[in-house]
């Protein structure tokens, strides 16, 4: 299927030690050599009992353990497509997995992370990845020729990266950058690597203490100012083009912005196991965790920083809360389920949404959730035990369009949360910028309109369909809809005004969240109703 192929699926250790990391050509590339003699400060332990199955490992205490993690994590990622923030591992145990690859492709581990060396991996993963383009930019712009980066070593381009960022980007004191980077490219590749590290990143210093980095100038025709823009603000050139087109340069540029910058995560109090936003505030209180009241839904807090505490404390693996975007929390505002009601989640894994659906159900009623995806549906019904919603839950492993052939019952609400771009959550997704294409978008749109006509056979007459997607894309929102609309005049607009603060509604009556305007993802959604 087009949306597995779409997706984006963690790395498998083969590909990391067979890929490129450079343009995806596939060419055998040498990571670090396995074989190498352990250097001084290279010593050999036995790590505790408290993982008995590992085996004697080289302990490296020389190099920073949070550049060599983030080194390795950021070829992982741009070799294989995972994601990039620590919520999708799972808290503290991500550094202590996370040093098997380091191991592999270093040659060596490091001291285990502690919370703050954790902190500094998301920053500066995060932070790199979002500023690819840019830095790949500065680093060609100071390379002897074009080839030297071109050609250069996956791990050594990803420690240029990590420099260039903590110098550029970070503001970090420029010599301790230079020395910490250098040691790491000396003792995980060789001494050359570490000489060129060296020179590359102290021309960067003194080219910035000048104020004379170099930086494209936004000049020529719309192609090449695109490019341009797409340098500065470090996003491909196809999305730059499409934004400047639909919301014009200014909006484009703000867009990026806030695509580039750190992101804030909501929580949402599991009101299906009795705990309300008090309770929430309350445990985030102690654990000194700052929030801020979301002024949209009852139940929802945002915290800017301190996920790895609440992350720690156990507040998501017990099921106090989930982390949820107050943009896809709105999607189930507009959905409005109330208790005794058959709602379809045709799209529902990893169920974000039919959690809280279910949760909104109090016990009466039935949230049907079909997913395509065996592996997320699993973590959706692992998850919806845990929330203690499971007795209002029954997941459907199927392909909608085959479920909506089969099934003849018929639904008083249907929400498809589709397959989408994603371009709504470029700020939370750092590498989804760069695995995004052109081509993607065609293709999204032609499965959105599948699934569409799918999830409408099985509304009610007088019941309601939700189209939604976490994209700010008017071909995969307003003109899906449209187009639908065109197909099935069965079906007319419910204006979103009723569901939602009127601030979220266009003028066609959907909803849709504006990351410059609101502070959150993008997301959009159409409550549609079957008038026969
Ligand atoms: C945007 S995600 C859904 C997110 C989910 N609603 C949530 O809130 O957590 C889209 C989902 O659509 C599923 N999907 C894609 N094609 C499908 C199909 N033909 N039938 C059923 N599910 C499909 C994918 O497996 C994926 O889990």
């Amino acid at each position: 299927m087009l949306s597995q192929a779409l997706s984006v699926l963690p790395l498998n250790s083969a590909e990391l030690f067979s890929a490129s990391a450079l343009n995806g050509t596939a060419k055998k590339v040498k990571l670090a050599s396995n074989t190498r003699q352990p250097n001084s400060t290279t010593s050999t332990h036995r790590i505790g009992p408290s993982n008995p199955s590992r085996k004697t490992q080289k302990l490296n205490l020389e190099v920073s353990p949070h550049r060599a993690v983030s080194a390795v994590r950021l070829m992982r990622i741009e070799l294989g497509g995972a994601f990039a923030d620590l919520l999708n591992e799972q808290g503290k145990g991500s550094g202590d997995n996370e040093m098997g690859y380091v191991e592999r492709t270093l040659g060596f581990r490091t001291r285990d992370l502690d919370d703050r060396n954790l902190r500094l991996v998301t920053d500066i993963v995060g932070g790199t990845i979002r500023w690819r383009r840019y830095l790949d930019h500065l680093i060609l712009s100071l390379c002897h020729d074009e080839d030297t980066f071109r050609c250069m070593e996956p791990l050594l381009l990803q420690i240029l990266r990590i420099g260039f960022y903590e110098i550029v980007k970070l503001d970090m004191p420029p010599y301790a950058v230079v020395d910490e980077n250098v040691r790491l490219a000396k003792v995980a590749l060789r001494p050359g690597a570490g000489n060129l590290v060296n020179g590359i990143l102290r021309k960067l210093v003194l080219l910035k203490e000048s104020n004379s980095l170099p930086s494209p100038e936004v000049n020529g025709d719309d192609r090449q100012q695109a490019r341009a823009l797409s340098t500065i603000y470090s996003h491909p050139v196809w999305m730059v083009r499409r934004w400047i087109k639909f919301l014009g340069r200014e909006e484009a540029i703000r867009l990026m912005m806030w695509n580039n910058s750190d992101p804030t995560f909501s929580l949402r109090a599991n009101i299906g196991k009795g705990y309300r936003r008090a309770d929430l505030v309350a445990q985030l209180e102690k654990l000194k965790v700052p929030y801020d009241l979301s002024a949209h839904l009852d139940e929802f807090v945002r915290i800017k920083t301190g996920m790895q505490v609440v992350i720690q404390a156990g507040l998501l693996k017990d099921g106090f809360c989930s982390v949820q975007d107050e943009s896809a929390g709105l999607v189930v505002s507009i959905v409005d389920p109330q208790p005794g009601e058959s709602i379809l989640d045709c799209c529902a894994a990893p169920g974000g949404k039919t959690l809280f659906l279910a949760s909104c159900l109090y016990g009466q009623g039935m949230v049907t959730a079909v997913d395509i995806n065996k592996g997320r549906l699993r973590i959706l019904k692992e998850t919806a035990k845990i929330h203690q919603v499971h007795n209002v839950v029954t997941a459907v492993h199927s392909d909608l369009q085959t479920f909506a052939e089969n099934n003849h019952v018929k639904y008083d609400k249907v929400l498809l949360d589709a397959p989408c771009s994603g371009l709504g959550v470029l700020s939370k997704r750092a590498d989804l910028r760069w695995n995004r294409r052109l081509e993607d978008m065609e293709q999204l749109k032609t499965l959105q309109d599948e699934l569409l006509d799918s999830a409408s056979m099985l509304v009610k007459p007088d019941g309601v369909i939700i189209y939604s997607t976490c994209s700010i894309d008017l071909e995969e929102n307003e003109e899906r809809v449209a187009s639908f609309l065109l197909r099935h005049p069965e079906f007319v607009v419910d204006t979103a005004d009723r569901y939602v603060p009127h601030e979220f509604v266009t003028e066609n009556g959907f909803y849709r969240s504006n990351p410059v305007k609101h502070s959150l993802d993008g997301a959009f959604a159409a409550r549609l109703i079957r008038s026969q």
